[in-house]
């Protein structure tokens, strides 16, 4: 005898453009937005009766009128304004889960309408919200930084497999993946508070530039942790870190054989495979974290 299980269901990465136009000096948000509702549901699954599926097609409508008529600030604040949407004006739908990344662009030159797809990371968030309370995680990824020294990586664990040589200096490098989870959303029955989106997210990614940066590392999964205390030390609204480090690894080459020194000097920037390290730093008072991360 099957039963159904958790389920819920939207309109994965719709991409927007939100262009405004201040005479001749433009702004453009560029998004990608996904959506996931969940609550009585059951019937579409068991029978077929869609008459609580509020169709994909205008969850992605919604996004698209909610962009114009609200336009787009911090993205947490456009996620919170969509799941609690879903939530508000669907009867059958109590649960809601919006996800928003946000892809920069800069300015081409001192054209107020010309725009150059920026190298920087991609910004993230993922907003939940069920009648009675909201849950934020933001982030980024595809923040790639490298260390060029104070970097080591010895005293491993040997085994008869292990040829990977101690060293007391390497290129640490890696694209930081990570989110946080703030604290001070709005739960049942508490004020209904918005922190500042995108100062938390400067100083948070601040804090990762600095701590990657001037940590002398034993170890990436040292440097993980180094990184993710200092999130938490810097803004104060932020109760846990999660970090997904690959380590990009960069090989000394063997330029003996052309009678050449490397003194250091030439890499072999490997993309695969890579090491991956994965943590949590948290708050030991941490508030429970809900559907936060789901
Ligand atoms: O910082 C590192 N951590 C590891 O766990 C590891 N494993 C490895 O081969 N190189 C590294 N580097």
């Amino acid at each position: 005898m099957a039963v159904l299980g958790p389920n819920r269901y939207g309109k994965a990465e719709t991409r927007v453009v939100r262009v405004t136009r201040h005479g001749d000096a433009h702004r453009i948000k560029d998004l990608t937005v996904s959506t996931a509702l969940a609550g009585d549901l059951a019937e579409v699954h068991l029978s077929g009766d869609n008459s609580a599926v509020l169709p994909t097609d205008s969850q992605k409508n919604t996004i698209f009128a909610f962009a114009k008529r609200h336009g787009v600030g911090a993205i947490e604040d456009f996620a919170l304004l969509l799941a609690r949407h879903f939530v508000d004006s669907q009867p059958a739908i109590h649960h809601a889960r919006v996800a928003v990344e946000e892809h920069a662009w800069e300015r081409n030159g001192a054209f107020g309408h010309s725009f150059v797809r920026s190298g920087r990371e991609v910004r993230t968030c993922v907003a939940h919200h069920d009648g009675t309370g909201s849950w934020v995680v933001s982030g980024l990824r595809d923040l790639v930084v490298l260390n060029t020294t104070d970097s080591e990586f010895r005293g491993f664990a040997k085994d008869e497999y292990t040829t990977l040589p101690e060293t007391s200096d390497r290129v640490l490098a890696t694209a930081v993946d990570v989110s946080w989870r703030h604290a001070d959303v709005s739960r049942d029955g508490s004020p209904d508070v918005s922190p500042d989106w995108d100062k938390a997210y400067e100083k948070a990614r601040a804090a990762l530039l600095t701590a990657f940066a001037d940590t002398y590392s034993l170890s990436l999964q040292q440097t993980l942790y180094a990184m993710g205390t200092r999130v938490l030390a810097e803004c104060p609204g932020i109760c846990e870190v999660r970090l997904s480090l690959p380590n990009r690894h960069h090989f000394l080459v063997d330029l003996a054989p052309f009678g050449l020194p490397n003194d250091g000097e030439v890499f072999f920037a490997a993309d695969r495979p890579y090491g991956l390290i994965e943590g949590t730093v948290l708050r030991e008072d941490a508030p429970d974290a809900g559907p936060a991360w789901e």
